[in-house]
């Protein structure tokens, strides 16, 4: 499809994928600068740009792919839930992936056998997580296990309580896999950290990661891939944090990442999201370092348009179609801009108020970017079917 003269970037990331040609209009260089109309559909329907039919045969072949890349999940991430008994393992999952309220967690029986969950992120991101028991209750081979097929082990620690034997576990457990020649990642949830007052987080997560490298050092344990996050089911750490263990599982993040970068750079926008909408996690955003503030305000924002969807929007006719887009203006000087990329995901974009934001514009860019992103995942799915089949073939 021709977008008329424009800017040619090249989004090839750091894998060697193209990422979809995306030809992004910057407001220096816009052919339709003299559309004052600011409404999405009339600029489609102009254009011609997107037309509904095409948008509609992206999503029929993505839903073909979903089916063909279903039949074979060895290629799925497994993430595995590890920690003492009572840190909090199950009450992430199902918080995050089970919308338990933080308060219903209190009731949680103790973990007993493992639990494997099949979860999706958006459309496309699936992975598996297993829920296994805390040390004490789980059979003495139950880590050994699972450990090995996993590519990510998150280790919950549970901050309020004498957290050396926690810690003491993690370094064991470090030290096995690394014995056993299975350098994964480690994401370490410092958890629960509601329970400590708001001055003493910072000096508790250095005490902890301090202890931690110390002791890894001991055991000559080089270069381990170990991550820390503060986190509690009271507020958006954990959803903040999982985003961040999610987008270390995605091969399609750094040309995702060169997408959004490339649109913030033609855009006055100060920071674009995509997000799961149902599960508040953010698969990806432009590189620009982020405060935490705003990442709170996106995960509002998704509230604000769940709660509207529940009360206006059914399944068949939900509030925000393809074509549409809703701004959220707020007295902090910031404009919030949500737009959908499927059902489950959406485009959350930061700009602040006083910007001269031309919509017009901004909506071409974020149509070729909704564009690029459904043929970003689209690509990877077919290489992902493409690479399964050819390994069955051999
Ligand atoms: N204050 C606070 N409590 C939490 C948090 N996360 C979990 N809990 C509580 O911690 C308790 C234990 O949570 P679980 O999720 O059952 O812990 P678990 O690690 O899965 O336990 P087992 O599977 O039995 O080993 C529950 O009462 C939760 O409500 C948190 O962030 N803050």
């Amino acid at each position: 499809m021709n977008y008329g003269p424009s800017r040619a970037f090249s989004t090839a990331s750091s894998n060697g994928l193209n990422t979809g040609g995306g030809d992004y209009y910057s407001s220096y260089h816009n052919p339709y600068q003299s559309h004052t109309k600011t409404h999405s559909n009339n600029l489609y329907d102009s254009l011609n740009f997107n037309n509904h039919n095409h948008l509609d045969d992206i999503v029929d072949e993505q839903q073909q792919i979903d089916i063909n890349y279903d039949m074979d999940d060895s290629d799925k991430p497994k993430l595995l839930m590890w920690g003492l008994t009572k840190s909090g393992k199950t009450s992430v999952i199902k918080l995050i992936f089970e919308k338990m309220t933080a308060g219903e967690t209190l009731q949680l029986p103790e973990t007993k056998i493992v639990q494997t969950h099949e979860l999706t992120c958006g459309i496309h991101v699936r992975f598996q997580i297993r829920d296994v028991p805390g040390p004490k209750t789980a059979l003495s081979d139950d880590f050994e296990t699972y450990a090995l097929e996993s590519t990510t082990i998150v280790f919950v620690l549970d901050v309020t309580d004498d957290y050396s034997d926690a810690i003491n576990l993690l370094i064991s457990s470090v030290q096995w896999m690394y014995n056993n020649g299975h350098n994964v990642r480690f994401e370490v949830l410092i958890h629960k950290i509601d329970g400590v007052h708001e001055q003493d987080r910072l000096e508790r997560y250095s005490t902890i990661q301090q202890r931690v490298n110390i002791m890894l050092h001991e055991c000559s344990i080089k270069e381990p891939v170990i991550n820390f996050y503060l986190t509690s089911i009271y507020d958006h750490s954990i959803h903040e944090a999982f985003s961040k263990i999610v987008q270390n599982q995605m091969r399609q993040l750094r040309a995702l990442e060169n997408m959004l970068d490339l649109v913030t750079a033609s855009t006055q926008l100060d920071k674009i999201f995509v997000c799961d909408i149902y599960n508040k996690i953010f698969l990806a955003s432009d590189t620009r370092p982020v405060e935490t503030q705003l990442s709170e305000l996106c995960c509002d924002v998704v509230d604000v348009y769940k709660d509207i969807s529940s009360i206006y929007g059914t399944s068949n006719s939900p509030v925000l179609d393809s074509m549409s887009f809703c701004t959220i203006e707020l007295s902090i000087g910031l404009v919030l801009y949500l737009k959908d990329i499927n059902p489950t995901t959406a485009l959350i974009c930061i700009l602040k108020k006083e910007s001269k934001i031309n919509e017009a514009l901004m909506e071409v860019n974020l149509n070729i970017l909704k564009k690029n992103i459904q043929e970003l995942f689209r690509t990877y799915s077919n290489t992902s079917s493409r690479q399964q089949l050819n390994a069955s073939i051999e």
